[in-house]
C-alpha cells in the first residue's frame, strides 16, 4: 500500500494491524476504482493536483480571515480550472471525474471548505447541456467549458426553495423589443444561496416566473449576464453580494441578487423545452419537469459525494481507534487499542459497510441516470418518474446517514475529534448541507413517498420498474428467519410494503372522514416518510447484494470473504434499525432480533481484524484526509502537537490582552 506520502515512521499498532489483515487490500482498491487501471490514472490525477506547490496553503485556512479565505479559494479555484482544462485537453478526464475533482476527493482536498466556482461545473454547464437548444449551446456552451464566462445556477430565494412554483423573480416578455425584462418585486424575491453568486460569477442560469402575452406560465430558465467581462462591475440594474458566514462551506461564495428591471434578449430564455416565438406566443414542452432536470443530475452525483466523505471519516476514525490507547478492559492489563471495545467497532464497521453501499447504489443510480436522460432525448418520459423517485430518495437517505456517520465517527475520536486538525469538523460541515441543499430531505422523501403511494393505489404494473417490482409480492411474504442477507432483503421489502400501505390505508381514512386529501396527505406525512425511507434503505441494501455476488465471481476468495461480511454487517445493521417496524410488519419474533443481534456482534469480531485495511483500500492520500488522527503512519500526537504550533497565539510568548487586560483585572483584585 502507497498511500502514504508523509514517509514518517509508520505507528507500531498499524504496521500489527496491518499485517493481520487477511486480504490484499491493492485488490480491493482496484475493484473500488473500477480496475488497475482507473486505480493508476485516479493516482494520477491526484499527484497533479496535489503535489503541485502552488496548490498548498501555508497557513491552516482555519485562521485566516473570512475575506482572505475566500481570496485565497479563488486563487486556488482558478489553478484548479486550469489544470482541469489541461486534462480535458489532454482527454484525461471526463464528466465523471468532475465529482473527484470538485467532491469530496480531490476537491475537499485542494479547497478544504469548499470551491466557489463548483456550480460553474455542477449546475451552469449542465443547465446549459440539459436545457438549451443547439443554437443556444453554440453560443454558450464554449465560452463555459473555456471558462471565458463563469456561471452559476440561481434558483433559490429568501422566501422560497423548496416550493421553486411560488418562486417570485419574474421574467416579462417584451414583443416590442424581443427582450425579457427581469424584475424582483418583493424582498422575498431575492435570489439567495446560489455558490458563487457573491463576488466570482459574471453569468447566472436564473430560474423565473415567465410573463407573456399577459400570462404567467411558471417558472423557466434564462441566462443572465451578471457583471461586467472586463472590470467585473455589476451591470445596471443588478443588486448583488454574498450572504455571509455560514455553519460550514465558507468558501463556495454563496451570493444574493435582485433585479432592477434588467432587459435580456428573448434568446437568452432556455429554449430546448419550452419556447416563447418573437411575437410572445408560448410553445409548451410535452413534460414541464424537465426544467428540474439540472437538480436531478445534482442529486444523482451527490449520492457518490456522500460515500467520498464517510470514507474519509471512517479512515480518519479508525486509524485513530487503533492507535489510540484509553482504559482497560481486564484489571492489571494494558490499556487496550480503543478498537477493541465493541461500542467503538459499532461506531466505526457499520459506517466502514455504509461506504460500500453508498458507492454501489451511486454506480446504479448514474447508470439509470444516463439511461433515462438518453430516453428523454429521444422524447421517451416513461421513466422520469422512478429515477425522480430514486434519485430523490438515494440522495435523502446517503446525505443523512453520511451526515450522522461523520458525526459519529467524529465522536468516536472522543476529545481530539474536536479539533479542527481532525479534519472531522469541517467534513461535517460539508456533509451536513447535502441534507439541505439540491431539495431539503424531507421533502425529498415526500416526493418518493407520493411515487410510491401513486403506484400502490393504481396497482400499477411494475414489473419493469427495479426500484419498487418487491411492491408486487411481498406484503403477504412471511418466511421463518433465516441467518440469510437474501431473508433480510425480503423483510425489509416486507417491512417496507406494509408501511406503504398502512399509510395509503390512514390517507384513505382521513379522506373518508372528509378530510381534503391534501390534509390527509399532509397529516400522514410523518408515516409517509418513514415507508419511503425505509423504501430507500432496502433498495440500497438490495443493490449492495446484487453487487456483491457479481464481484465474488472476479476475486480472490480471501477478498470474497471479506465483501461478504460487509454486506451482512450493513444488512444486519439496517435491519436492526427497523426493529419495532420488523416486529410490527413482519412475523420477526424478538426471538430472531436476539439472534440479529448475536450475527451483528460476530460480524463485528469477524471485520476487527481487516478494519484498517479496509480503510487503507480506500486509498485516501493524507492530503486528502488533511487529517492529524488519520494519516496513514498514525503518527498522531506528533501532528496535534505540530498543528497545535501554527496557531498564532503561539507566535510570541506573551499577548498584548495581558497587559491590556488581564494584568489590570488581576491587579485591581488584589
Ligand atoms: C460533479 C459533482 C461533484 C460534487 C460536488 C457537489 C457540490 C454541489 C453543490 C450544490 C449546491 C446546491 C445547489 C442547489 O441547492 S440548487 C437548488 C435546488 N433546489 C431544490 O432542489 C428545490 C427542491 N424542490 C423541488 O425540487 C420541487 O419544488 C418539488 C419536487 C419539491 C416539488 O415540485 P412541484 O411543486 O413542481 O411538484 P409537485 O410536488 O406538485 O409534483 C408534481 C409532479 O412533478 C413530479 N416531479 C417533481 N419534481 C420532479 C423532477 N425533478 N423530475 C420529474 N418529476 C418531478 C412529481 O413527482 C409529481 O408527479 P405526479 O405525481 O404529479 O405524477
Ligand atoms: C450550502 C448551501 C448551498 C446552496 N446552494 C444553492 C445554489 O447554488 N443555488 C440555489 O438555487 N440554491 C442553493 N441552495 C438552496 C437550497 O437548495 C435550499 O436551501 C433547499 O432547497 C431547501 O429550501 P429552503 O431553504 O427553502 O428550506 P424550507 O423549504 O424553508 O425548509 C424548512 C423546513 O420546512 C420543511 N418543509 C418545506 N416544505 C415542505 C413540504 N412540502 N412538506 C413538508 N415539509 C416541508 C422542510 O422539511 C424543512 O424542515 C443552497 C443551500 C445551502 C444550504
Amino acid at each position: 500500500m502507497t498511500s502514504s506520502t508523509n514517509k514518517g515512521k509508520v505507528n507500531p499498532d498499524l504496521i500489527n494491524e496491518r499485517n493481520k489483515c487477511t486480504f490484499n487490500t491493492l485488490e480491493l482498491t482496484h475493484l473500488l476504482d473500477g480496475d488497475e487501471v482507473k486505480t493508476k490514472e485516479r493516482k494520477s490525477r491526484e499527484s497533479f493536483f496535489l503535489d503541485d506547490a502552488d496548490l498548498k496553503t501555508e497557513v491552516p485556512i482555519e485562521y485566516l480571515s473570512h475575506k482572505e479565505k475566500y481570496e485565497e479559494a479563488v486563487r486556488k479555484a482558478c489553478i484548479v480550472f486550469r489544470k482541469v482544462q489541461q486534462l480535458q485537453n489532454e482527454g484525461k478526464a471526463g464528466v465523471d471525474n468532475y465529482r473527484e475533482i470538485l467532491g469530496g476527493q480531490l476537491g475537499s482536498a485542494l479547497l478544504k471548505d469548499g470551491h466557489p466556482l463548483t456550480l460553474h461545473y455542477v449546475m451552469f454547464i449542465p443547465t446549459l447541456m440539459g436545457q438549451a437548444t443547439i443554437q443556444q449551446q453554440a453560443e454558450w456552451i464554449q465560452k463555459a467549458w473555456s471558462c471565458n464566462i463563469i456561471g452559476t445556477y440561481a434558483q433559490t430565494e429568501l422566501g422560497h426553495g423548496t416550493f421553486i412554483r411560488g418562486l417570485e423573480t419574474i421574467a416579462t416578455y417584451d414583443p416590442k423589443t424581443e427582450e425579457f425584462v427581469l424584475d424582483s418585486p418583493t424582498l422575498t424575491s431575492y435570489k439567495w444561496w446560489p455558490g458563487g453568486l457573491g463576488q466570482s460569477a459574471n453569468y447566472a442560469i436564473v430560474l423565473a416566473q415567465l410573463y407573456t402575452l399577459g400570462k404567467c406560465h411558471g417558472i423557466h430558465p434564462f441566462i443572465v449576464q451578471l457583471r461586467d467581462e472586463e472590470t467585473h462591475e455589476p451591470l445596471s440594474g443588478i443588486i448583488i453580494g454574498e450572504i455571509g458566514c455560514k455553519l460550514g462551506m465558507n468558501t463556495t461564495n454563496n451570493g444574493y441578487l435582485g433585479f432592477n428591471k434588467v432587459r435580456i434578449p428573448r434568446t437568452n430564455m432556455l429554449m430546448k423545452n419550452n419556447q416563447v416565438l418573437p411575437d410572445g406566443t408560448y410553445v409548451k414542452s410535452p413534460s414541464s419537469k424537465l426544467t428540474y432536470g439540472t437538480m436531478i443530475f445534482v442529486r444523482v452525483v451527490l449520492v457518490q459525494d456522500a460515500a467520498t466523505y464517510l470514507k474519509k471519516a471512517a479512515t480518519i476514525a479508525t486509524r485513530y481507534s487503533a492507535v489510540r490507547h484509553q482504559s482497560q478492559i481486564k484489571p492489571n492489563e494494558p490499556e487496550p487499542q480503543i478498537i477493541d471495545f465493541v461500542t467503538q467497532q459499532h461506531k466505526l464497521f457499520p459506517y466502514i459497510a455504509t461506504c460500500f453501499a453508498f458507492q454501489y447504489s451511486a454506480t446504479w443510480l448514474w447508470e439509470l441516470y444516463n439511461n433515462v436522460t438518453g430516453e428523454l432525448e429521444s422524447g421517451h418520459l416513461d421513466n422520469l418518474p422512478e429515477l425522480h423517485a430514486a434519485s430523490c430518495v438515494l440522495k435523502a437517505v446517503s446525505s443523512a446517514d453520511a451526515a450522522l456517520g461523520v458525526e459519529t465517527l467524529r465522536l468516536a475520536c472522543g476529545g481530539h475529534g474536536y479539533m479542527t486538525s481532525s479534519n472531522l469538523p469541517t467534513t461535517y460541515g460539508l456533509v451536513t448541507a447535502m441534507c439541505t441543499y439540491e431539495g431539503e430531505n424531507t421533502v425529498l422523501l415526500l416526493q418518493t413517498a407520493r411515487f410510491l403511494i401513486k403506484i400502490w393505489q393504481n396497482k400499477t404494473n411494475v414489473t419493469n420498474l427495479p426500484t419498487v417490482r418487491y411492491l408486487q409480492n411481498s406484503l403477504n411474504r412471511n418466511s421463518p428467519f433465516e441467518k440469510t442477507v437474501s431473508w433480510i432483503i425480503s423483510a425489509l421489502q416486507q417491512t417496507a410494503t406494509g408501511k406503504i400501505d398502512l399509510a395509503n390505508r390512514h390517507i384513505n381514512e382521513r379522506v373518508k372522514k372528509g378530510e381534503a386529501y391534501e390534509d390527509a396527505w399532509n397529516n400522514t406525512s410523518i408515516e409517509l416518510v418513514a415507508a419511503a425511507e425505509i423504501h430507500g434503505r432496502t433498495f440500497i441494501v438490495e443493490t449492495f447484494f446484487s453487487t456483491v455476488q457479481k464481484l465474488r465471481k472476479q476475486t480472490s476468495v480471501e477478498l470474497g470473504t471479506v465483501l461478504s461480511q460487509i454486506l451482512e454487517l450493513y444488512a444486519v445493521y439496517t435491519i436492526l434499525r427497523s426493529t419495532g417496524d420488523l416486529l410490527r410488519f413482519t412475523r420477526t419474533s424478538s426471538q430472531d432480533i436476539e439472534l440479529l443481534q448475536g450475527w451483528l456482534e460476530e460480524l463485528l469480531a469477524a471485520i476487527r481484524p481487516n478494519a484498517v485495511g479496509l480503510v487503507d483500500s480506500f486509498d485516501m492520500r493524507d492530503e486528502v484526509l488533511a487529517s492529524t488522527l488519520g494519516a496513514y503512519d498514525g503518527n498522531v500526537y506528533q501532528r496535534l502537537f505540530e498543528e497545535a504550533q501554527k496557531s498564532p497565539l503561539n507566535s510570541e510568548p506573551v499577548n498584548k490582552s495581558f497587559h491590556l487586560y488581564l494584568k489590570p483585572f488581576m491587579k485591581s483584585n488584589l
